[in-house]
């Protein structure tokens, strides 16, 4: 049956297993159960559980890559799950064990056998819609209306695994210098389409121990991330706000793209996020990054600031749904209720920060979600309410910076990226420019 996944293309290699599969089957039932509780962010559990467990890294791989298989295909798996017999989390490991079947069947009863001979008979025409688009009732209507035919072709991106996209560092090295040096550690990439930093890997590798890592050539980002930054257009000696930079996955190219001049803050208000970014910092070799955690969006050291900053992006926090290929728990963990607090904060973020700008300063509101409500909605408002910021075309910016086809990027004046059109996560990006 087309469902079940025995190995997808970034699953573990074949190989000697050093774990019967009904031990490695458990931990993914133990796991699961855990993760299904939705309380915690399915990539910390599923740390935790790494860290408390002694697997090797093929099991480790097909662990993790079970209990994303099951996230994605919930509706679909419950379904087939309520035929069975024993444990629900052990069934739904079964349909989404991510390693060969012959080794799978060691660890099944001849009952499970039978039963998941029967789950493969299973066709897509014989199954309801919300067994295929495997997403919670309350985001389909919102999709369709949005999406129209190309409903379909998102579900399928967004339920898919996401490949892994590297930045370059400009600052330490070119991007073509490092491809070599990559493909001399046998690591083949091809240069991203857009986005004139990118590197886009064809395997995943671990990456710690390279020395383009630990030198600070390279850092883990996706393309839709880095034209973020692009948009931005931060240049050398200027004030720069990052406004929501967490652990500064856009900090860092913003401060690349200064040359490592002028003065860049990296607001948070969460202190711990910006603690991880000063690693990452180190190893990127700039000095004209300033973390600060604020308390909330009016905090006063954003009062001092007001007026005299030539560009501040807004990564603003927001539902996630673009970014389900890597975090599939996202969809069964937000609700409408958590998407109206979130607009609601998205655009008191938006109106504080916007004051940060000086004339003729350069304000970019960004997400990584998929819905309106997140993102033409807020723009629109903000745009609606603040008739002294002009709103700029997104296809105009990137042309501009030299991004061939931007248009394809774009739909009115807004950047709107799709997996299943571009490759990347899902973004948007509303650009201004303040009178
Ligand atoms: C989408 S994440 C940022 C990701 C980051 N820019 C990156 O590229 O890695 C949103 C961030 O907004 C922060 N945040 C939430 N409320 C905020 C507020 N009122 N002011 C500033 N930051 C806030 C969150 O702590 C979170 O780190």
């Amino acid at each position: 049956m087309v469902f079940l996944v025995a190995g997808s293309a970034w699953g573990p290699a074949v190989g000697q297993w050093g774990m019967h599969p009904n031990a490695l089957l458990d931990s993914c039932t133990v796991l699961l159960k855990q993760v299904l509780r939705f309380d915690h962010p399915a990539d910390m559990v599923v740390s935790r559980h790494f860290r408390e467990q002694r697997l090797g890294p093929r099991e480790r791989a097909t662990v993790a890559e079970t209990i994303y298989t099951v996230l994605r295909k919930k509706n679909l798996f419950t379904y087939l799950a309520q035929h069975g017999s024993g444990p629900t989390e052990r069934r739904l490991s079964i349909l989404g064990f991510a390693a060969e079947r012959d080794f799978l069947l060691g660890a099944l009863t001849d009952q499970e056998k039978d039963w998941l001979a029967r789950c493969d008979q299973v066709k897509p025409e014989d199954l309801m819609e919300l067994h295929r688009h495997n997403l919670p009732a309350w985001l389909v209507e919102p999709l369709k209306a949005q999406l129209g035919d190309d409903f379909w072709p998102l579900v399928e991106s967004l339920n898919a695994p996401a490949g892994l996209d590297l930045r370059v560092n400009t600052l330490k090295d070119k991007r073509a210098e490092v491809q070599k040096e990559l493909a001399k550690a046998a690591i083949k990439t091809v240069a991203t389409p857009y986005s004139p930093w990118g590197l886009r890997m064809t395997t995943k590798p671990a990456l710690n121990k390279l020395d383009a890592f630990t030198r600070g050539a390279i850092e883990v980002q996706d393309e839709g991330s880095q034209l973020l930054a692009l948009l931005v257009d931060a240049k050398r000696g200027e004030m720069v706000v990052d406004f929501c930079a967490g652990a500064g996955g856009k900090t860092l190219a913003l401060g690349a793209s200064m040359r490592n001049t002028g003065r860049l803050y990296a607001f948070d208000t969460s202190g711990h996020r910006l603690d991880a970014l000063k690693p990452r910092l180190a190893r990127s070799g700039l000095s004209n990054v300033h973390p600060v955690a604020i308390a909330h969006e009016r905090d006063d050291r954003i009062k001092r600031l007001a007026g005299k900053i030539d560009r501040v992006l807004i990564d603003a926090p927001c539902s996630g749904l673009g970014t389900l290929r890597r975090n599939p728990d996202l969809k069964w963990r937000q609700s409408p209720k958590a998407i109206e607090e979130l607009t609601a904060k998205q655009a008191a973020i938006l109106q504080s920060a916007a004051r940060l700008l000086k004339p003729g300063g350069r304000l970019v509101y960004a997400t990584c979600s998929v819905l309106r409500d997140e993102n033409e909605a807020i723009a629109q408002a903000f745009g609606d309410a603040n008739k002294d910021f002009t709103p700029l075309e997104a296809s105009d910016v990137l042309t501009h910076l030299g991004v061939e086809g931007a248009a394809k990027l774009c739909s009115g004046p807004y950047l709107r990226l799709w997996p299943y059109l571009h490759q990347t996560d899902g973004f948007f990006a509303a650009v201004w420019q303040k009178i």
